[in-house]
């Protein structure tokens, strides 16, 4: 990635001393918004203690020095006062270490916990997962409405990252987290979001979600709105019309979801005010990260400039360099890692096929359709070019196919996601567009037509089946120019408990580059044919 930690954010890294009022306050505030997490409890079982520790030394104080001096002849009542504080000392004593005990057996229950869910943490004291989505209201009120949502859209158990994110944000905790593909991370910061922000307001935007992709955009503002449900939030989704349209001072905006781009534009030309931002979210991080998007991302955090601004950043993949990133411009940021990190997820179960060269691809996408069509399917190429030739080839053949690249109107890219939802279309041409954190409920299978550029690549396509506790299966074409980059995908797979032959693995490591390699038109046609 290569980009310097000094110029992304720079000016905005939180400088503890220069906000050391917002951060007593943040911090105050933190504690007294979560009364049953464990910061709370070591902060009252250490409050317990020192009161303990108080009392007993009071006590000890009126022991060692006797409140009146004894009398010669009536030691009798000397000694019972000296009975009566030795036993309340003994029972405070007692008080403390119970509080003690029931401290590490919460550690010990919140181990265990995270152990059976695969979540690793690190920060200083991290809330306790989640147990059950009925912790939200014991726990955190969480007000019926969301509650009723979560059962409404069948969500019976939160999944490992929302056991940890939420609590950790519902704590005033930033946080950044990993997880595998599939595994409820928008609902992971939406709860949380929609918690804290409590009800509708009309002083301007509170919440940002940055996406990479509108398509991703648009999804989330849909689950957004979803949660939502019952009670009223302003929640808006940056679209062409409103960054052309809207004089922003006058909109009522409780949740803005939109991508960098149109985000930086909005902040440039319609004096978009996004100072009193509480809440900002950066999903799909490591790509928004990425050279390209970078500088617009940067320019949305600086205008998120409220200091007590809470930041979080979710994705399936988190490079070190993002990592070391974040740490520059998070405080006290909770760190969760479900799994291992940048692993695909293990419900796909994946396979690598030699075709030799870019007429044998073809070839095989076809065998692997009259064998077995099990759609839907989607099918990766490497650009907008290949994408469209692909689309030219499928068409004639009795498949319902359909493409999506950038060069479509938006209106188009919009009816492909949602016929190839609906089961309209069984066979969705893309580009990496649609890779990172589309929702297609039972994809059975990712083509991967052309070898992907990267292994996060990599893990986010093929992470569009295989969703939500369902199963999927990812198949990887590749040819003989794809076979220096073969290591880097094969240990993906390898690390999910998939099969790869020995002489991939044993191929040398390469350094981790983009593999976007020249290739050869898929057009089975010459252009005399087309004429
Ligand atoms: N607690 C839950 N129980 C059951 N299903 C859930 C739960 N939370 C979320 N889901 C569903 O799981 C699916 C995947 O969720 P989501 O899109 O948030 O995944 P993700 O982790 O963001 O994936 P990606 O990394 O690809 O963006 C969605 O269909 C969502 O409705």
């Amino acid at each position: 990635m290569g980009i310097d930690a000094s110029f992304l954010f720079s000016g905005i890294t939180f400088d503890r001393k220069k906000f050391a009022e917002d951060f007593t306050r943040f911090k105050a505030k933190e504690e007294s918004d979560d009364s049953a997490d464990k910061s709370k409890l070591l902060e009252s079982e250490n409050s317990e203690i020192e009161e303990g520790t108080l009392r007993v030394n009071k006590k000890r104080k009126r022991k060692g020095k006797p409140i009146s001096e004894p009398v010669e002849g009536f030691s009798v009542f000397k000694s019972s006062k000296s009975e009566v504080v030795t036993e309340e000392v003994e029972r405070t004593e007692n008080e403390i270490s119970q509080g003690k005990k029931e401290f590490y057996r919460q550690l010990e229950r919140d181990a265990v916990l995270r152990k059976k869910h695969n979540i690793h943490i690190s920060g200083s004291l991290v809330p306790s997962p989640l147990q059950n989505f009925a912790e939200l209201r014991s726990r955190y009120k969480c007000k019926p409405y969301l509650l009723r949502n979560l059962a409404e859209l069948g969500f019976r158990e939160p999944t490992p990252i929302q056991r940890q994110a939420i609590p950790a944000l519902l704590s005033g905790r930033e946080c950044f987290a990993c997880a595998p593909t599939g595994s409820g991370k928008t609902l992971a910061f939406v709860c949380p979001m929609l918690m804290k922000l409590k009800h509708a307001s009309k002083d301007g935007v509170r919440a940002v979600i940055i996406c990479p992709t509108r398509e991703l955009a648009a999804q989330t503002a849909r689950e957004c709105k979803q949660m939502a449900k019952g009670k009223r939030f302003y929640i808006k989704l940056m679209t062409k019309q409103l960054v052309k349209g809207a004089d922003f001072s006058k909109l009522p905006c409780d949740i803005l979801i939109s991508t960098p781009f149109r985000l930086q534009f909005a902040i440039r030309k319609r004096k978009l005010d996004l100072s009193r931002v509480e809440y900002l979210v950066l999903d799909e991080s490591d790509h928004l990260f990425e050279l390209g998007l970078v500088k617009q991302v940067d320019s949305v955090v600086k205008a998120c400039s409220n200091p007590s601004v809470l930041r979080s950043l979710f994705s399936a993949t988190l490079p070190d360099s993002v990592e070391e990133l974040a740490r520059t411009i998070m405080h006290d940021a909770v760190r969760v890692i479900i799994g291992r990190k940048n692993t695909a997820s293990d419900l796909i179960k994946q396979k690598l096929v030699f075709v030799g060269s870019e007429e044998g691809k073809f070839l095989a996408l076809r065998q692997c359709f009259t064998e077995s069509l099990n759609p839907p399917v989607l099918v990766f190429v490497q650009n907008k070019e290949r994408a469209k030739e692909l689309y030219k080839e499928l068409k004639f053949d009795d498949i319902r196919a359909d493409v999506i690249h950038s060069d479509l109107h938006q209106v188009l890219r919009e009816n492909a996601v949602d016929n190839f939802r609906a089961g309209k279309t069984w066979v969705l041409i893309a580009t990496d567009v649609i890779a990172r954190g589309m929702d297609f409920k039972g994809i059975n299978c990712v083509i991967n037509y052309d070898f992907p550029d990267s292994a996060a690549a990599y893990i986010h396509r093929i992470g569009r089946s295989g969703r939500a506790g369902r199963s999927g299966e990812a198949i990887t074409l590749y040819t003989e120019a794809d076979v220096p980059f073969l290591r880097n995908i094969a240990n993906v797979i390898a690390a999910s408990g998939c099969e790869v032959p020995a002489w991939i693995m044993s191929l040398p490591k390469l350094k981790r580059k983009k593999h976007r390699p020249q290739r050869e038109s898929i057009s089975t046609k010459s252009s005399d044919d087309e004429q």
